[in-house]
């Protein structure tokens, strides 16, 4: 029933170049195993996609791969239009990672401003992005005193002031509570709007409503891409999180069979 995503590849355009990416026959091994095996897709611009699966199926591997810190065997890996990790996207793509990478003995308005002055923007976007990560009241806080869930926000303030063209989100969320994480999903949902793509990962299934496709992976492998619509559509399924776990079991059953 569920055909590899090859096999239904999402019409965004013409060739790679219209596409914010384009990933083919993209294999990496890690630790002597295959954490990617033979992953093609393609992510139109300004769209929000979902990438999610279990712990240890590839998620973060392939978004090292998509910003070009991951070695890989073999395939293609083209973000906007460029080879993943040549120069010229180093200032268009902006990857925010489950550690944050905060200077902890600067201030949250200090480490924005480092950031927004590294890429052209003024204290007025830094004070702004601020606020939009539900950190105004902390401003003139040390990063080092913020709590986990606080100085991911930092981290997170720190990639959104470059407003880069790709922004790839390893689990965002976690560790937010659930009014800030509704909040953040709309600050997503306006950068996509405004033409911005966002690529994040989750391996909790609520967060896919809010993503407008989904990349769902199972070791090493993209078992589909498609809208949250499609996901309940087609196993029958009325939650995501059952949905899900339906199609691993169908796809299961078709490598069994
Ligand atoms: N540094 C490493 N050396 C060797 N193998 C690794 C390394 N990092 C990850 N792996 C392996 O690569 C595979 C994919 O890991 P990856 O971190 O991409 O998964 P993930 O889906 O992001 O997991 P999580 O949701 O727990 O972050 C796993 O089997 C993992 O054990």
């Amino acid at each position: 029933m569920f055909g590899p995503a090859h096999q239904r590849p999402v019409e965004t355009g013409t060739g790679p170049a219209d596409a914010a990416l384009d990933i083919r026959d993209l294999v990496v091994r890690r630790g002597g195993k295959l954490a990617l095996r033979d992953l093609t897709l393609r992510v139109g611009r300004g769209t929000i996609t979902g990438l999610l699966g279990p712990s240890g199926c590839g998620k973060t591997t392939l978004m090292r791969a998509i910003v070009g810190t991951q070695v890989v065997e073999s395939g293609t890996v083209t973000v906007l239009g460029l080879p993943a990790g040549s120069r010229p996207l180093r200032s268009r793509v902006g990857y925010v990672t489950q550690s944050p990478t905060v200077y902890l003995d600067l201030s949250v308005r200090d480490n924005v401003r480092y950031f927004a002055s590294l890429y052209g923007r003024s204290a007025r976007e830094a004070t702004e992005t601020i606020g939009a990560v539900g950190l105004t009241e902390h401003t003139t806080r040390l990063a080092r005193d913020l709590s986990g869930g606080e100085l991911g926000r930092v981290s997170l303030a720190c990639a959104l002031v470059a407003e880069p063209e790709l922004l790839v989100l390893d689990e965002p969320t976690v560790g937010l509570d659930p009014v800030l994480r509704a909040e953040l999903w709309e600050r997503f949902a306006d950068l996509a709007a405004a033409g911005t793509t966002l690529l994040v990962s989750s391996h909790v299934m609520d967060e896919a409503e809010h993503c407008g496709e989904l990349l769902l992976m199972r070791d090493g492998l993209l078992l589909a891409q498609l809208t949250p619509a499609q996901l309940l559509e087609q196993t029958h399924e009325t939650s995501l999180e059952h949905a899900f776990l339906s199609l691993i079991r169908a796809r299961a059953a078709e490598v069994r069979s």
